[in-house]
């Protein structure tokens, strides 16, 4: 039995950092991934959708090329296996990268298989049973796949198979009206497919505010994204040589026939096949790991980081996740998990940049608010650019001046956003930036006259 220092089950986003750290402070580690290095960020997750959106935007660009005063001669084609083969050799860069510096980084041992709890200081990996005093387990999650009548007999996608697609789908069929069903909308849109999305919500991405809900509809309309919200009773079949996908719609059943099918509807985490109850590890309703704020489980000796703990579903918050384990391991620095403020974007075009609450959840804490909105029609920046879809909203405590959340849904605004996240880990009040001159011209710059305009919610 090899015994180690520490485990890590799982080479995602926080796994592998931390198996750098763990060496470099002296551990013997063994690191086991039984599938892709880099887990799904770098091979189906953030890194090759973004790097499709970056196709889409250039095709989507390309047919707007006219309104720019630029001309090309002919209507604007999609090389499927191009665009496909960027996002592979982006994906494949990444991943080769974390492969190598794994398999070569000093005091660390790399298992490829799955692995499986023995008990709480053992993990069996083929026919390999290893032990340490420590286990770390970054297993991630993957898509759900719904009790839909129908479901199981019909070929479908996911997150993950979408990507070998080297063809533009003539009909694309979403099921789930959310950050993963969305952004592939628009892709896709963009690529030349027909795309229809079926939400069984009463509306699209609905954790957000229902004004920006709204807006990122009229974008998808817009582009000819045919929306069905209030989805009930779907089903799906197969149609000739396609899939059907049914509805209870607001006059009776309705239908829609499609050539591909994603399906869209969430994630659950990788631990119906990990043994953790031989480990003693609780999960929790639906199967993520119990932790507390410094992301240890319920078992001495044992972490949970990542989309696994039900704590993040984001890149940045399993990152987070292996600093605030190291930091309190490593550097007898107590970092919480509570310390984060919850950030995101949604990479559709023009992207959704997130932070804090949103109005209606601050609403909800019974604060006395203030709002300030401004459409990006109002923004010069996005005037010169042609680009003057959607809006920005920031709410802060009347009393504290404390900025709670902001909403930025607008050219740029996956990067806007990180001037109201930066004052909000300052924890200062507004009043202390708007004054602050921002260059011109940007869409910033109108953060600080927005911090001057607020108005009572
Ligand atoms: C389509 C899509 C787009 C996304 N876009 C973004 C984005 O733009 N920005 C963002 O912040 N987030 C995005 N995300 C979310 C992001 O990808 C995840 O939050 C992130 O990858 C989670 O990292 P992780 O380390 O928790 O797990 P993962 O990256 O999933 O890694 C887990 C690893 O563990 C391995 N594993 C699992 N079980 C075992 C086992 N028993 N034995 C051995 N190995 C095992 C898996 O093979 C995998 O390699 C996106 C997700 C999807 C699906
Ligand atoms: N830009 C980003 O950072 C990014 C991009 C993609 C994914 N992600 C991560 O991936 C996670 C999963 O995203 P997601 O969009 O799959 O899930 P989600 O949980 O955000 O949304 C699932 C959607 O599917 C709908 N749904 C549920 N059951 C359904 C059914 N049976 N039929 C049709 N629709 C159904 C829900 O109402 C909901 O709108 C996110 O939580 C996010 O953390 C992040």
């Amino acid at each position: 039995m090899p015994a180690y220092d520490a485990i890590i089950i799982g080479t995602g986003q926080a796994g592998s950092p931390l198996a750098g750290r763990l060496t470099d402070a002296g551990m013997k580690v063994a690191i086991v991934e039984r599938n892709l290095f880099g887990g799904t960020c770098v091979n189906t997750g953030c890194t090759p959708t973004k790097t499709l959106v970056a196709s889409a935007k250039t095709a989507q660009m390309a047919r707007r090329a006219a309104e720019y005063g630029v001309v090309l001669d002919g209507p604007v084609r999609i090389d499927m296996k191009k665009v496909k083969a960027r996002a592979d050799a982006v994906s494949g860069a990444s991943r080769d990268g974390i492969g190598k510096w794994l398999e070569g980084m000093a005091n660390c041992t790399v298992f490829r298989g799955h692995a499986r709890f023995v008990d709480r200081n053992s993990v069996r990996v083929g026919d390999d049973v290893l032990t340490a005093e420590r286990i770390f387990v970054n297993v991630g999650g993957r898509a759900i796949l719904p009790a839909i009548p129908g479901l199981a007999e019909v070929p479908h996608l996911t997150n993950s198979t979408i990507m070998d697609l080297d063809v533009v789908p003539e009909h694309l069929l979403i099921l789930g009206g959310s950050y993963v069903g969305l952004e592939f909308a628009q892709i896709y849109r963009r690529f030349g497919a027909k795309v229809t999305v079926f939400e069984p919500g009463p509306r699209l991405i609905r954790r957000e505010d229902e004004d920006i809900s709204r807006a990122v509809a009229d974008i998808l309309a817009a582009e000819g994204i045919d929306v069905i919200v209030g989805a009930a009773n779907l089903a799906v079949g197969r149609s000739g040589g396609g899939i059907v996908v049914s509805h209870d719609g607001s006059n009776g059943l309705k239908a829609v026939s499609g050539s591909h099918l994603l399906v869209a509807t969430g994630r659950r985490p990788n631990t119906d096949d990990l043994d953790a109850d031989k480990a003693g590890i609780a999960l929790d309703a639906h199967g993520y790991i119990i932790v507390d704020d410094a992301l240890r489980t319920t078992v001495d000796g044992i972490w949970a980081l990542g989309d696994c703990n039900g704590r993040g579903a984001f890149t940045h918050t399993a990152y987070n996740d292996f600093e605030i384990v190291a930091a309190n391991l490593l550097d007898d620095d107590p970092r919480r998990v509570t310390d984060r403020i919850p950030v995101y974007a949604l990479y559709v075009d023009p992207p959704l940049g997130r932070v804090g609450l949103t109005e209606t959840e601050a609403k909800k804490t019974g604060r006395r608010l203030l709002v300030s909105t401004r459409p990006m029609t109002r923004v010069s920046r996005a005037i010169e650019k042609g680009e003057t879809q959607g809006f920005m909203k920031i709410v802060a405590d009347a009393d504290s001046g404390e900025i709670l959340g902001a909403a930025l849904l607008g050219t740029g605004c996956d990067e806007v956003v990180h001037s109201l996240i930066d004052v909000m880990y300052a924890r200062r009040p507004y009043q202390q930036v708007r004054r602050g001159v921002h260059i011109h011209p940007t869409v910033s710059e109108l953060l600080p006259t927005m911090l001057a305009e607020f108005r009572p919610a």
